[in-house]
């Protein structure tokens, strides 16, 4: 149970000794109830004799000290015990109630609410992020107890500048921020989608230790047009049509300034916003903050060390990446930031401009394949679309089917939002691939919006393909002894390198440069026996581990292109001097790690 105690105690070591994510011996300011009800100090029973006494807490508690294992231990077991009472229940009701009860530790003790969900991320992140994060989203205002991150809303105008002072933390090192105008493939949820910069941050503690005083999940409530929660009396947003314009971008615009003012070192991340307010705030910021967008950029990283590694599992040279025929469904933020991304890739391989690049890129939307003869053609989709002469005699707008059969594609992947779209017809056509294992990356979440499930994707397009999903599911059981990997393509595997190795190079942007390094480093982390196997990514249980090397290499990156000023004591002489292990090793150190601090000097 108690796995990790071992590497615990070095990692407390190494973290007391080198880390400057944590302070010294923390001495806290509180007495008595507001230290329990505080749940970055509590320790519930965990208090030493010594802190009872000199903190006011006698009385308080019940006299048995547990030790933080035997609280864990204590955990772990009701949640067992919990899971166990769980079964023959509608899978949606003990997701939930599985949430209800880590979130229940996480508004208390949040030392050991981390150091469950570290130890166990691979059991826990399907229940604080993809799929139930969606599914608590959507639940999000029944559900609602104690409020956790800031809420900035159109009534708040004018007034975010000082509002941002009311957040209780010095420093912060990382925001998310949503409008909730496009959750998951689930569409509009308003002030609901707060759930998604709660569960992505807790992705950033628990990959990229970030220190989680240090991070700020942020709703910006500009309305929304979904009608069934508008009429929903226990809705918490503001009940009002979103905001449009120019109007939507000064809240925006007052927002951003607002944070970097008050943090001029902070990193913000954009999660979750509908695609045209996705790309202008990715266009109208990134050179004036350090920020991203992990739909467009993040993904487009993880999709692309997929893509790469679908070569080297069909036993060719990376260069032949040139040569495949993919087709994407779905010309939203996530497919274009894609697409952008794999055209770069091919033109520095191929060492052209872009233009041929495109040849092999088919773009599917709602309406079909998109080219030039479109009508209304989307400006961000225009660059992408098939001018007559490329279609391979397809038509403007021709199905998913049509495009599959005619074009025999070496990938198909969707981010469309639109669960079962890749059905048996359109899986049976990629039989007929061109090539003898093709991939099938099934990209969108939540589960249910899957474009396949995985099951279904080896019994049409056969036994050989590679696959991928958004949202975790289970390997696939093919009989005589032979399984179907299912790998989990999700941006979790990049953005908390990024945020970590920004953060941690003091860099004031974050380039291209810089993402494709942590594309690269992903993409190259996987052997060659694993990638024969189908293994395109590593296991969600050492997400630590290569958090750590992307977060170098986005460091690394940053001190290539001369933009990393440092962080703390380390300068931008230090980070230039050290090798890539080193790099790798500094990052580590700086990674927060959850352990009980003294919360009284010793005497
Ligand atoms: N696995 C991962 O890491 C990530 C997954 N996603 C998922 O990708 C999905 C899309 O996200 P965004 O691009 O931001 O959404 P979006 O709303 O910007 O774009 C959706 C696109 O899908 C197209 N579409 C809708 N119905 C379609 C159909 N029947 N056939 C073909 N295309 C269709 C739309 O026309 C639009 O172009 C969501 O489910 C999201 O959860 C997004 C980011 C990361
Ligand atoms: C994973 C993610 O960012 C999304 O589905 O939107
Ligand atoms: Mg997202």
């Amino acid at each position: 149970m108690w796995r990790l105690a071992q590497s615990a105690v070095s990692s407390l070591r190494r973290s007391r000794r080198f880390s400057t994510a944590i302070p010294g011996p923390c001495i806290v300011h509180k007495r008595g109830a507001d230290i329990l009800h505080d749940p970055w100090f509590n320790k519930d029973t965990g208090f030493p004799l010594t802190e009872r006494d000199r903190l006011g807490l006698r009385g308080l508690l019940p006299p048995r000290v547990f030790s933080f294992e035997q609280q864990y231990a204590r955990f772990m077991e009701s949640y067992h015990s919990l899971e166990k009472n769980m079964q023959g229940q509608p899978g949606t009701v003990a997701s939930l109630t599985k949430w209800r009860i880590l979130n229940r530790l996480h508004d208390r003790n949040e030392t050991l609410y981390y150091r469950v969900l570290i130890d166990n991320v691979k059991d826990f992140a399907p229940i604080i992020y993809t799929p139930t994060v969606g599914l608590v989203c959507q639940n999000y205002s029944g559900l609602f107890r104690r409020p956790r991150g800031m809420y900035f809303s159109a009534k708040d105008k004018g007034e975010m500048m000082s509002m941002i002072y009311n957040w209780p933390a010095s420093q912060v090192d990382m925001v998310v921020v949503t409008d909730g105008s496009r959750i998951l493939g689930l569409g509009d949820l308003g002030v609901q989608g707060i759930g998604i910069p709660i569960g992505k941050l807790d992705v950033y503690v628990a990959a990229a230790g970030m220190n989680p005083q240090r991070i700020l999940p942020v709703m910006l409530d500009v309305g929304t047009n979904n009608q069934n929660l508008l009429h929903d009396p226990l809705y918490l947003g503001l009940r009002q049509p979103r905001l449009e314009g120019e109007e939507y971008l000064s809240i925006v615009d007052e927002f951003m300034e607002a944070v970097f003012t008050r943090w001029p070192k902070a990193i913000v991340q954009f999660e979750d916003f509908q695609m045209k307010w996705a790309f202008e705030t990715l266009q109208r910021y990134r050179r004036r903050f350090c920020m991203f967008n992990d739909d467009i950029q993040g993904t487009a990283g993880v999709a692309l060390a997929g893509l790469l590694g679908t070569v080297r599992a069909q036993g060719r040279p990376l260069t032949d990446f040139v040569k495949q025929k993919i087709v994407i469904v779905g010309a939203g933020s996530a497919g274009l930031g894609v697409l952008n991304m794999a055209i770069q890739a091919v033109s520095r391989m191929a060492k052209d401009s872009g233009v041929a690049a495109k040849h092999q890129f088919y773009l599917l939307d709602k309406d079909g394949l998109i080219t030039k003869e479109r009508e209304n053609l989307d400006p961000a989709v225009a660059p992408f679309a098939k001018s007559p002469g490329e279609t391979d005699g397809l038509r403007e707008g021709a199905s998913l089917v049509e495009v599959v059969r005619k074009v025999k594609p070496h990938v198909l992947l969707g981010l469309s939002g639109v669960g079962g779209i890749f059905n048996e017809e359109v899986l049976k056509a990629m039989r007929e691939s061109d090539c003898p294992k093709p991939a099938v990356f099934a990209m969108s979440n939540p589960t249910m919006n899957a474009e396949c499930t995985p099951a279904d994707a080896f019994k049409y397009a056969g036994e050989n393909i590679v696959f991928a999903s958004g949202s975790p599911f289970e390997n696939v059981e093919l009989g005589n002894g032979k399984v179907g990997h299912v790998n989990q393509a999700n941006n979790m595997y990049l953005f908390p390198g990024i945020g970590l190795g920004t953060l941690l190079s003091g860099a004031r942007f974050i380039t291209d440069g810089m993402l494709q390094s942590a594309a690269e480093c992903l993409a190259s982390h996987m052997t060659e026996e694993e990638i024969q196997k189908g293994i395109l990514y590593p296991s969600i249980g050492s997400i630590r581990e290569i958090t750590a090397e992307v977060g170098a290499a986005v460091l690394r990156a940053a001190v290539t292109e001369e933009l990393a000023e440092g962080h703390c004591d380390v300068g931008p002489k230090d980070l230039s001097h050290m090798s890539k292990e080193e790099t790798v090793d500094y990052v580590q150190r700086n990674m927060w790690f959850p352990i009980y601090s003294p919360l009284v000097h010793e005497k």
